[in-house]
């Protein structure tokens, strides 16, 4: 594999932990990190539950699109993209024509317990009893799951380690 102009976009669910499992692959890879969803709030200079309020989501969507192309002219770089981001327009086929994909496949139990723990910081997943969000998360992840299973590899919870992916990377 050439490793000269690789990306790596992570995908996965809300609090699947792409930004965090993101940046530990970048800093051993010695890649740049990008977060998607920071990307979008620096073009748009507002958080991403303002843009939802004032702009609503189609409009979100649309700048997300547009944050993901413009990761084009990026290399050697690692992009945890947004919990929806491969589910709208054709986005999972540039994520897939243009680096390796990952999907972070971690379970709805581990989902909601993560998530509730950072309650007001998505508006797709409003402030709610644990088993109303399971039931959120659950419908959400079936919706989404044809989108997700197209990425090169998907990682459980036990596969996702930082030298799992170094070992499919090839390094
Ligand atoms: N492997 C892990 N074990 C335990 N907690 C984790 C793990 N990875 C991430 N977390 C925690 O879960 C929460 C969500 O993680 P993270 O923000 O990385 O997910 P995300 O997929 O980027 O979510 P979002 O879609 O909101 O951007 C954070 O509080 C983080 O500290
Ligand atoms: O799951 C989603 O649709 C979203 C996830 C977040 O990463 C943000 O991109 C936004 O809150 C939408
Ligand atoms: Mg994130």
């Amino acid at each position: 594999m050439v490793l000269k102009d690789l990306k790596v976009y992570l995908i996965g669910m809300p609090g699947s932990g792409k930004s965090t499992f993101g940046n530990a692959l970048a800093q051993q890879l010695a890649y740049t990190f990008v977060d998607l969803d920071a990307s979008i709030e620096e073009k748009e200079q507002a958080s991403i539950p303002e843009i939802f309020a004032h702009k609503g989501e189609a409009y979100f969507r649309i700048v997300e699109r547009e944050c993901l192309l413009e990761t084009a002219s990026l290399e050697q770089t690692v992009i945890a993209t947004g919990g929806g981001a491969p589910c709208f327009y054709n986005n999972i086929q540039f994520i897939k024509e243009q680096g390796v994909s990952i999907f972070l496949n971690t379970s709805i139990e581990e989902l909601a317990k993560r998530v509730s723990q950072q309650q007001g910081q998505r508006p797709l997943l409003p402030q709610q009893e644990k088993e109303e969000l399971m039931e959120e998360l659950q419908k959400k992840y079936a919706l989404r799951l044809p989108y997700y299973q197209q990425a090169q590899f998907s990682l459980n919870e036990a596969e996702q380690s930082v030298e799992a992916v170094l070992k499919l990377l090839g390094r």
